[in-house]
Formats: C-alpha cells, sequence, structure tokens
C-alpha cells in the first residue's frame, strides 16, 4: 500500500492533528496555514485535518505531508462528542488526494455499535481505492466503565474490522498501555489530549507510550500550543524515529 507508506515512514509516524474547531475555540488554530508551516518545518510525517483547513492550505501540504483527512466528527455545541457522525465519504477523501482517513469510535456511547457499522463500511469502500483507514478509539466521557477493557477491546476490534493503524487513548492507569498495544494486531499511534504542564512532560509522555511499543504520535494541542510547534516535533522526532532519551530530545527546544 503505497499511502501508508507515506504515513509509516519506515514503520514509525509522527501525525499532527488539526481538526479541533469542531470542539471549541482554539486561538493556535485562527491561522491554519501557520499552523500547517510549522508542522512541515518540524518535518512531521503527516497531518490531519478537515475540509475547510484542507482547502486553506494544500498548497503547503502537497508533496510535503501526507493527508489523514478526519471524516467523523460530532461538535462540542451538541452537548455529545460521543455523537460522531460522518462528515465526508471515501469518494471525496481520493478526490481531496488524502492518504489516509481517520474515523473515531467511541466506546460505551449508547450508538458504539452503530459507529463500528459506519467504519467496517469505510474499509470496505475505502480498500477499493487502496486508500488505508486510521481508526481511533475513545472511550465515551460519560460512561462509567473500566476505561482501559473498553480501549483494549475497541483497540482490538477497530484491527479486526480493517483499520490500517488504531489511534488510542489512554488507561487512567498508563502501564496498562503496554498491554493494550500487545493486544492489537495493527500499528497503534498515540493520541495526545489537553496541554501538559510542561514540554518535558510531553516528550516524556511520546516516550513511554514508544517504550510501550507505539509506532508514533497523532499529538495535536500538545504540538501547536508550545511556544515553537516546530521545535517540538523535531524534539519528538528524535523520541519516535530516533530512540533518543528525553534529555537528549529537550536539546531541540533551545
Ligand atoms: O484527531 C485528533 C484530535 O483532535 C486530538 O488531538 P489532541 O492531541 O489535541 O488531543
Amino acid at each position: 500500500m503505497i499511502r501508508l507508506k507515506k504515513i509509516l515512514k519506515e514503520g514509525k509516524t509522527i501525525i499532527v492533528p488539526i481538526d479541533h474547531p469542531i470542539e471549541g475555540y482554539f486561538r493556535e488554530l485562527e491561522e491554519p496555514r501557520r499552523i500547517v508551516q510549522e508542522i512541515i518545518d518540524g518535518g512531521a510525517d503527516g497531518v490531519l485535518l478537515r475540509r475547510g483547513s484542507l482547502a486553506k492550505t494544500y498548497d503547503l501540504v502537497a508533496g510535503r505531508l501526507a493527508i489523514v483527512y478526519r471524516i467523523s466528527g460530532a461538535t462540542f455545541t451538541s452537548g455529545d462528542m460521543g455523537d460522531q457522525r460522518l462528515t465526508s465519504s471515501v469518494e471525496e477523501s481520493v478526490r481531496y488526494d488524502a492518504d489516509a482517513i481517520a474515523y473515531t469510535v467511541y466506546v460505551a456511547h449508547p450508538k458504539e455499535n452503530d459507529m463500528y457499522e459506519v467504519f467496517s463500511r469505510l474499509v470496505e469502500e475505502a480498500e477499493y481505492y487502496g486508500l488505508p483507514v486510521i481508526g481511533e478509539v475513545l472511550v465515551w466521557e460519560n460512561a462509567k466503565v473500566d476505561a482501559f477493557e473498553y480501549l483494549r477491546i475497541g483497540v482490538r476490534t477497530l484491527g479486526e474490522e480493517g483499520a490500517a493503524i488504531v489511534k488510542s487513548g489512554f488507561p487512567s492507569d498508563f502501564s496498562l498501555y503496554r498491554d493494550l498495544v500487545r493486544y492489537s494486531i495493527v500499528p497503534v499511534i498515540a493520541a495526545g489530549g489537553p496541554k501538559m504542564d510542561s514540554p518535558r512532560k510531553v516528550l516524556e509522555f511520546v516516550k513511554a507510550v514508544m517504550d510501550a511499543g507505539a509506532v508514533g504520535t497523532c499529538i495535536g494541542r500538545n504540538v501547536w500550543q508550545q511556544e515553537s510547534p516546530s521545535k517540538m516535533i523535531r524534539a519528538m522526532k528524535r523520541i519516535v524515529r530516533g530512540g533518543a532519551s528525553v534529555d537528549e530530545a529537550m536539546s531541540e527546544l533551545l
């Protein structure tokens, strides 16, 4: 699969998502071109984005970053981020030259099975075009469940249903993350989350997920909410691609 190789170069990847505006107001995303240029300068492998930001930045992205086209979403203002709907199609993704599509399933949500059904249909359709599907699994925030077990089952289910890569959230007990990755039958990349206390914490997190067997990261806010997103990406790359220590990677932030 040529498209997948553009994303998983030598088996590792750094994808930076900027698909957030549906989920709230983010000052840093006021100028998508500025952030995309930072992502390119940092040397990331791909950018994950929606229709509007892609249209605004296509000339920058083309030939420089793999396009991971986000085709699911739920608005923050709807009050239920877990109620993911399809926002595009395989056909449009191919027309936009996407290298992969990304779809999210919220496990423990009352509509979980509907989301899996849509996911499976997308895989079936995307396979025809050689378009990899990245499945994301998150636990619905209103569910009172054992997040680890739900994530582990979700990660495996997405792989069983044909995800090329699974992007996963984390159990609160991080030591269980390795077990979650081990149960997956496809490569796992780490989701990010709200901004951490310091750049070092971000790099410690990247180191921990790589040590636990992830093949890369799909981290947004903790990249583009830094003073220099491109430097942060370079530091992350030292760990993801070079196996550097956190201290070594920190030198990129000076
Ligand atoms: O698709 C990815 C999400 O928008 C998460 O990004 P984040 O690292 O800011 O949580």
